[in-house]
C-alpha cells in the first residue's frame, strides 16, 4: 500500500498509526495499529473519530492486515467486525461495503490495496470540493456557528463543515467562528479550537446552552455543521446538539447548512427516524477521564441519557453542500437521491 498521510491517520514505512483525538489538544500522541481489537477501542473510545475517518481507518487496517497475509476468511471476519463498531456514521459501512466488493476479486490484495488507496484519496478531494462551494455561501464578515468537529482530524483532508469554514478564512473573508464546546465529549472545545487556532482562524469558544442568546441578539450569520449519516428524504444525523440548533436557526431565520460528503448519504435510509443512534457510556456525562484521571461530579449512581447523536429534519435545513453541489430538499431528494 502507498504512503497514505492525514491529520489523525497515516500508513507509513509498513506501519499503521492513528492520532489519539481523546488526548488531543494538550498531548498529540500516536498509536501503531495492527489488529481489529484495538482499531475496534480506538474508534469505541473516539481516540479515532468523525464520520469519514472512522470508516477509513478501518478500511487501512483491513488492508494492511490482508499485507499481512490474513486469510480471505480472516478479512471477512475483519470487515464484519469493524463494520459492528459505531452505528450511526455510515461511512464505516460505506467503506465496508467496498472493501467486501474488493475481498470477491481473484486478486483480493491488489484490490483491497487499491480500495483502501482510492477511498482515502477519494476523501481528500471530496473535502476539496465541499469546502469550494461551502465557500462561496460564506459573506465577508461572517460570524458562523460550528458544532462538535469536522475538521482534518475528522477526515482524510481539510474536513467538512470545518474545511468550508477554512477555506472562507483562506479567501480573507474575515469570518469569525462560535464554536460549540460539544457536550458530553467536547470535540468542539478541544478539538475544532486546536484546529482554527492552528489555522489561526478568529474564534470564540461557547458553552453549547449560550447559542441561543447568540442568535437572539444578531450575533451568528450562518451556523455550518457536519453529518454522520443523511437519509433519503434529506434529514440526518450529526453529534448530539444539532437539532437544538436547527430548531433555534429556523426560529431566528438564521441559514442552518449541512456539510458531508456523498459517502454520508445513505440511500437505504428512508427518514431520520430509521437511523441508529449510539447510546454511550453514562460516565461521559457524570464526570471526565483523561491522561489527568478521572473528575467526577454528578452522584455516581445518577440515571443517564446519552445518544451520541440525534437527528435533525430535512425541513430545518437550509441545504446540503455535498462534494457534488448545494442541494435545497427538493433538488437533494429529486437530483442526488433519485
Ligand atoms: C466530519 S465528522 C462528522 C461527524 O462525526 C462526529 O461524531 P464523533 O465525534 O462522535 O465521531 C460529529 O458528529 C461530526 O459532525
Amino acid at each position: 500500500m502507498q504512503t497514505l498521510i492525514a491529520r489523525s491517520l497515516k500508513y507509513t514505512n509498513n506501519e499503521l498509526s492513528v492520532l489519539d483525538q481523546y488526548l488531543l489538544p494538550h498531548q498529540e500522541v500516536w498509536h501503531a495499529c495492527d489488529s481489529v481489537a484495538q482499531m475496534q477501542s480506538l474508534i469505541l473510545s473516539l481516540k479515532v473519530r468523525g464520520a469519514p475517518l472512522i470508516g477509513l481507518a478501518a478500511t487501512l487496517l483491513v488492508a494492511y492486515l490482508a499485507e499481512q497475509g490474513q486469510s480471505k476468511a480472516q478479512l471477512a471476519q475483519a470487515i464484519d467486525d469493524l463494520e459492528s463498531t459505531r452505528p450511526t456514521a455510515v461511512n464505516l459501512m460505506h467503506c465496508m461495503a467496498k472493501m467486501r466488493i474488493a475481498l470477491a476479486q481473484d486478486d483480493h490484495l491488489g484490490a483491497l490495496v487499491s480500495t483502501a488507496e482510492h477511498l482515502f484519496n477519494e476523501d481528500v478531494s471530496l473535502c476539496d470540493q465541499m469546502a469550494t462551494l461551502g465557500a462561496e455561501l460564506v459573506n465577508p464578515g461572517d460570524n458562523i456557528l460550528t458544532h462538535c468537529n469536522t475538521g482534518a482530524l475528522a477526515t482524510a483532508g481539510i474536513g467538512t463543515a470545518l474545511g468550508v469554514i477554512y477555506k472562507a478564512h483562506q479567501q480573507q473573508k474575515h469570518i469569525h467562528v462560535w464554536v460549540d464546546e460539544t457536550r458530553p465529549l467536547l470535540q468542539g472545545g478541544r478539538l475544532t479550537a486546536y484546529e482554527l487556532a492552528q489555522w489561526e482562524v478568529p474564534y470564540t469558544l461557547i458553552c453549547d446552552n449560550m447559542a441561543a442568546s447568540l442568535m437572539m441578539s444578531g450575533q451568528v450569520d450562518k451556523i455550518f455543521v457536519g453529518a454522520d449519516r443523511i437519509a433519503a428524504n434529506g434529514d440526518f444525523a450529526n453529534k448530539v446538539g444539532t437539532y437544538n440548533l436547527a430548531v433555534l436557526a429556523k426560529h431566528h431565520q438564521i441559514p442552518f447548512y449541512v456539510v458531508a460528503p456523498e459517502t454520508t448519504l445513505d440511500r437505504a435510509c428512508p427518514n431520520g427516524q430509521a437511523i441508529p443512534i449510539e447510546q454511550r457510556d453514562p460516565q461521559e456525562v457524570t464526570g471526565v477521564s483523561g491522561s489527568f484521571g478521572v473528575c467526577q461530579w454528578a452522584p455516581r449512581r445518577a440515571k443517564v441519557y446519552n445518544p451520541a447523536f440525534d437527528v435533525t429534519p430535512a425541513c430545518l435545513v437550509t441545504g446540503w453542500v455535498l462534494n457534488s453541489g448545494v442541494y435545497s430538499q427538493q433538488d437533494l431528494v429529486g437530483d442526488v437521491f433519485k
